[in-house]
């Protein structure tokens, strides 16, 4: 038995594939996308298998716009959580199940409808973090513009003001490429989900479930916590090297598919480079340099996507525990074009367990036991 499904092949997809340690969408390279790319025209790319051509592109980024915004009820249910608490990933998981409520398409189940609400939840994601993250600081939520890219958008919502050029790059950037990453855990859990037939809101509620893990999408915000509680660059070697002696895992570090390396983390490292010397923090990128050097030389494992995020998304001023709720704002783009696959050419995914309980056991009446 492979355990944790460890190289099992479980599907077709046409989406997103990981060969020889090279990522790409539908074929083009993560590298070419990150660099010429913009999130939305990624988004298309990976609900249609093509590119857009320009008018395509402005149809698309508009619809998207036009679709931000919330229902009131789901606002005043975000007030309603417990704010002091509440995890926003915890908040993002309720708030989009309820979002299905709102929706009447929620169980319309025929492609066009799909594909509504796909552009629906990829707006709306966006404004239930950004929301969220304001109502819990006392700050109303801010509405979205309709001429912003979808990255400065976000960031416009979280703060009110807009961004600069670099920040939108960066938030472009990161968007991009967490945007898929084949059969990961929160995708195969979403896969999963919908070869039920259950609807597109289940599917991405039960994927921002397994997102939320810290083996997923939930180490970027363990890692910031790592580094801060580093402090010092001179402190990260002898902390990463108690850890390791107590056989702890180190977040953002190793990946089950890469064995070379993460394609996506060079990016993220040259955008942790300059954001941190740019805010006088350059710490953070020293540290995280060092600790990546020492666990690849003592265990072999290289830097994934996750660690180099924390430290930009820390440049950018964002709260850590937004971290994976930013992972999900990108990659609910994947869930849905894997959602999107799995409705066109459907099976029931169930799996069988191999049973090694105790066997022949007889029943035992409660006073007997
Ligand atoms: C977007 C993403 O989801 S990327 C991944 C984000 N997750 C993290 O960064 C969490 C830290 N990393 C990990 O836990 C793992 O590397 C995973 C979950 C990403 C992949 O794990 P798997 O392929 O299942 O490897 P597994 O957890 O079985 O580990 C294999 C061995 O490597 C070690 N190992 C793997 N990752 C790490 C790590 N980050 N730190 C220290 N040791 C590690 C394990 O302890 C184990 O050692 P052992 O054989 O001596 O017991
Ligand atoms: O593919 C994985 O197992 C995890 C990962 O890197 C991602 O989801 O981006």
């Amino acid at each position: 038995m492979a355990k944790g499904l460890e190289g099992i092949v479980a599907t077709e997809t046409s989406i997103s594939s990981i060969i020889d340690d090279q990522l790409t969408y539908v074929g083009y390279t993560i590298d070419d996308l990150a660099e010429n790319s913009s999130f939305e025209e990624v988004v298309y790319l990976l609900w249609n298998l093509k590119l857009p051509k320009k008018a395509e592109l402005d149809e698309f980024k508009a619809n998207l716009a036009a679709e931000m915004e919330l229902p009131e009820a789901v606002i005043d249910h975000l007030r309603s959580y417990d704010l002091s608490t509440v995890h926003p990933m915890a908040a993002l998981r309720s708030a989009v199940s309820i979002l299905g409520l709102y929706d009447e398409e929620a169980d319309v189940m025929d492609e066009a409808a799909n594909k509504r609400k796909a552009v629906r939840l990829q707006a709306q994601i966006a404004t239930i973090v950004t929301a969220f993250a304001r109502i819990r600081k006392g700050k109303e939520p801010v509405k979205p513009k309709k001429d912003l890219s979808f990255a400065a958008n976000f960031l416009y919502m979280l703060n009110g003001e807009e961004p600069k050029d670099i920040e939108e790059e960066a938030i472009n950037k990161a968007l991009i490429l967490h945007a898929d990453h084949e059969l990961n855990a929160s995708t195969f859990t979403a896969r999963v989900c919908v070869a039920t037939l259950s609807d597109i809101y289940s599917g991405v509620t039960a994927a921002i479930g397994a997102l939320k893990g810290p083996l997923h999408g939930g180490a970027n915000e363990r890692v910031m916590a790592m580094l801060t509680e580093i402090g010092e660059e001179d402190n990260a070697i002898p902390y990463i090297k108690k850890k390791m002696d107590n056989k702890e895992k180190i977040m953002g570090m190793g990946h089950r598919v890469y064995e070379n390396g993460d394609p996506r983390a060079k990016f993220l490292r040259e955008m942790s480079k300059e954001l941190t010397k740019i805010t006088g923090q350059s710490k953070w990128y020293n540290m995280s340099i060092k600790i990546e050097e020492f666990v690849k030389e003592e265990k072999g494992l290289p830097a994934n996507v996750d660690f180099y995020s924390a430290s930009v998304y820390h440049s950018l001023g964002i709260d850590h525990d937004l971290f994976t709720p930013i992972f999900a704002t990108s990659r609910i783009s994947g869930w849905l074009a894997h959602i999107l696959e799995q409705y066109d050419n459907n099976r029931l995914i169930r799996p069988r367990a191999e049973y090694v309980g105790p066997k022949t056991q007889k029943y035992v009446p409660i006073e007997e036991r």
